[in-house]
């Protein structure tokens, strides 16, 4: 048993929706931001539903921000997908299994969540809230340890991070130093050959723009059928298109499994950041659906589940890349061989500056500068919560 201080205190906030947008349901932004311009999704068959993703609903949770206090005062958080719904499961159900308890009992305090939310969870929403604890409790404890979290992880095992920048402009990442751009799909199927072509020419300007070695990849958001997306790759492989991720449903691992073997030599096929826990990624893991895999660690169960995964696909000889997630994975990634690189989400509307993902929520996030990045050396994940923003605790106990 450690001599750390116990927990004293989970609390689970919602971020009120003020119309600035943004924060961990980064996908929350206001009219004209390029995230939310005609992306190809899995609604896209329906024409109501296809210019605008929050017309479906992908805004629709908000922010979840956990808050872990000990006993001496010292008190940890995270941000993350799940709005008041999380918070719900955070309170009434989560928080059991951490007031009181020795906050170095990660692994004890994972199973609990876990195994208790079984009957209702084991993906999607009740996982980012298992990984909103999880989170703040790593913070927590760095704090306490006085030790950032990479420290506490293994420690680092290259001096820097380097990106590639995610959104509609590759060709100002290049500018901004990022070592590739991924676009949006912005064609689905229901567009046919002429939304095909619309992407092809999308990709074809690109390359035009950013020359013949900068990484251009798309990125599929689940919206495509296998035979699309077979046509899609292969098309695109003339453009030197480096991977085609996300192409389709989560749990299609068979027709994953199919991409794989289908897209052209040389272009890598990616998914993984709608998949969680070590079982889902043991699944596109042990079928070989992927090249890499793309977890986000406020959505597959947190560093403590994101530590199974890694070794999972480090020993499969897998290249683990997170999903966007700001601190909460760079100081993971910075700690582990098979992740040699990071996403940085281009949260500008135009996609053509660099601001911190997570804007207005995190005070201190660091921000690549000419596509690197070093972790800070503080404590946790090394930032702190704004208190400014318009917080509500809709479960207070
Ligand atoms: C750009 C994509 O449509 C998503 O918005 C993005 O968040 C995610 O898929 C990503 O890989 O960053
Ligand atoms: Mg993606």
């Amino acid at each position: 048993m450690s001599r750390l201080s116990r927990i004293k205190s989970v609390r689970a906030y919602v971020v009120k929706n003020d119309g600035t947008g943004g924060g961990a349901d980064y996908h929350d932004q206001g009219d004209g931001h390029w995230i939310d311009d005609h992306i190809a999704t899995p609604m896209a068959k329906y024409p109501e539903y296809r210019q605008s993703r929050r017309s479906f609903g992908i805004n629709v949770l908000g922010t979840l921000v956990v808050e872990i206090e000990a006993e001496n005062g010292v008190t940890g958080f995270a941000v993350t997908t799940g709005g008041e719904p999380a918070a719900y499961i955070v309170e009434k159900h989560l928080a059991r299994f951490l007031e009181g308890r020795d906050p170095s009992e990660v692994e004890k305090i994972w199973d609990q969540m876990y195994f208790s939310t079984q009957y209702y969870g084991r993906k999607g929403l009740v996982v980012n809230a298992i990984s909103g604890v999880d989170l703040a409790l790593w913070d927590l404890l760095g704090r306490l340890r006085q030790e950032p979290v990479f420290a506490m992880l293994g420690g680092p095992v290259r001096d820097e991070l380097t990106f590639y920048a995610t959104g509609a402009r590759p060709d100002k990442a290049k500018e901004l130093g990022f070592i590739g751009g991924k676009m949006p799909l912005h064609h689905g199927p229901a567009e046919g050959e002429e939304g095909l072509k619309k992407n092809l020419a999308e990709l074809e300007a690109m390359r035009n723009a950013c020359g013949d070695d900068f990484w251009l990849m798309f990125d599929c958001w689940m919206a495509l059928d296998l035979n699309y997306a077979t046509k899609l790759a292969h098309a695109a492989h003339k453009y030197g298109l480096k991977w085609i991720e996300e192409c389709l449903s989560p749990d299609d691992y068979w027709g994953y499994q199919a991409l794989k073997k289908n897209a052209p030599d040389g272009m890598l096929v990616t998914t993984g950041e709608h998949e969680a826990t070590r079982w889902g990624f043991r699944m596109l893991l042990e079928m070989e659906c992927c090249d890499i895999i793309q977890p986000d660690v406020g959505w597959c169960g947190g560093v403590t589940e994101l530590i199974k995964i890694s070794a999972m696909a480090d020993a499969k000889g897998v290249l683990m890349i997170p999903h966007g997630s700001s601190v909460y994975s760079y100081h993971f990634v910075v700690t582990r061989h098979n992740s040699p690189f990071a996403e940085f989400l281009m949260m500008a509307p135009g996609a053509d500056e660099v601001v911190p993902m997570f804007h207005p929520q995190l005070i201190g996030e660091p921000v690549p500068v000419n596509g690197r990045l070093k972790v800070p050396d503080t404590p946790g994940f090394g930032v702190e919560l704004n208190r400014d923003i318009a917080l509500h605790r809709p479960y207070a106990r």
